[in-house]
């Protein structure tokens, strides 16, 4: 039976030289949450993100994903399984239509099974598939204009859709929110609830109310170490975290 967690760590540790950047963290992210990792600065939060995605390799430690060790693989592989981080696989092609861009997207998943004479993967269908999710996304009215031409916000939920692209059963967002302004903001909270439907979501992001307003479940990460877990409630009314929060002047 498949485990309650998607993603389960043991003992995540990676040092820098000596300086322990990640110290001896259970991570446990349950099916079909969207799940936070928060901290202030230095606390270890992009070093696990990139841990958990195979972009570096841990110290000591393991990584379950759905139960299964997958510590020593590659981020390409693990990314096969399931597990994708999004702007990864996923990098937009700025002189590439926005169309044009989920689409090749959507053949590289096809990976060498690609054959454009093929029925199944013609463009015409890839296109259908394309303007689809383009449209879970919002950003149908634009699929014709090259991607260097999308408003910022626009750009990051194409971002999501060459993700989506992959069908991810966990998703992985390093700060969803990073540069955008209210509105932009508005509108991936929503994408990402939307996207989050079906699926497990683990994110870094340093914006609280957006974490307040999404997230299931809460990890606060201090030098390294998991310093309180809950919801948004629980950790954000816990002297420790208020603390740390305090001591770095960042909140
Ligand atoms: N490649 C590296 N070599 C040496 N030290 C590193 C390296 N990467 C991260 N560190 C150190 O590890 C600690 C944790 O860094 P990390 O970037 O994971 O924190 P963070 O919580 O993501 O911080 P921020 O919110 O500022 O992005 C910091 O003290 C950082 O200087």
């Amino acid at each position: 039976m498949a485990s309650d967690h998607v993603i389960e760590t043991e003992g995540l540790t990676k040092e820098f030289k000596g300086f322990r950047a990640v110290n001896n963290v259970r991570l446990r992210v349950a099916r079909g949450t969207i799940h936070a990792l928060i901290g202030p600065n230095g606390a270890g939060k992009t070093t696990c993100f990139n841990l958990i995605t195979k972009f570096l390799q841990p110290t000591t430690g393991r990584i379950l994903y759905n139960g299964r060790d997958i510590t020593a693989m590659k981020p390409h592989d693990v990314a096969r399984l399931g597990l994708v981080r999004s702007f990864q696989i996923s990098a937009v092609f700025p002189h590439l239509t926005v169309l044009e861009n989920v689409r090749v997207a959507l053949q590289r998943t096809l990976g060498t099974s690609y054959h454009f004479w093929k029925p199944e993967t013609s463009v015409a269908v890839l296109d259908d598939r394309a303007m689809d999710l383009l449209e879970q996304v919002g950003v149908e009215s634009y699929a014709h204009l090259q991607a260097v031409e999308l408003p910022y916000g626009r750009k990051r939920a194409l971002e999501i859709a060459t993700t989506l692209a992959l069908d991810p059963e966990m998703l992985l967002l390093d700060e969803p929110m990073a540069g955008m302004g209210r509105e932009d903001i508005r509108r991936i909270s929503d994408l990402i609830r939307r996207v989050a439907a079906n699926r497990t979501v683990l994110m870094v992001e340093h914006n609280l109310s957006v974490v307040a307003d999404l997230s299931d479940r809460i990890t606060v990460l201090a030098r390294g170490e998991i310093l309180a877990e809950g919801s948004y409630e629980e950790v954000s009314s816990n002297p420790a975290v208020v603390e740390a929060y305090m001591g770095t002047g960042h909140g």
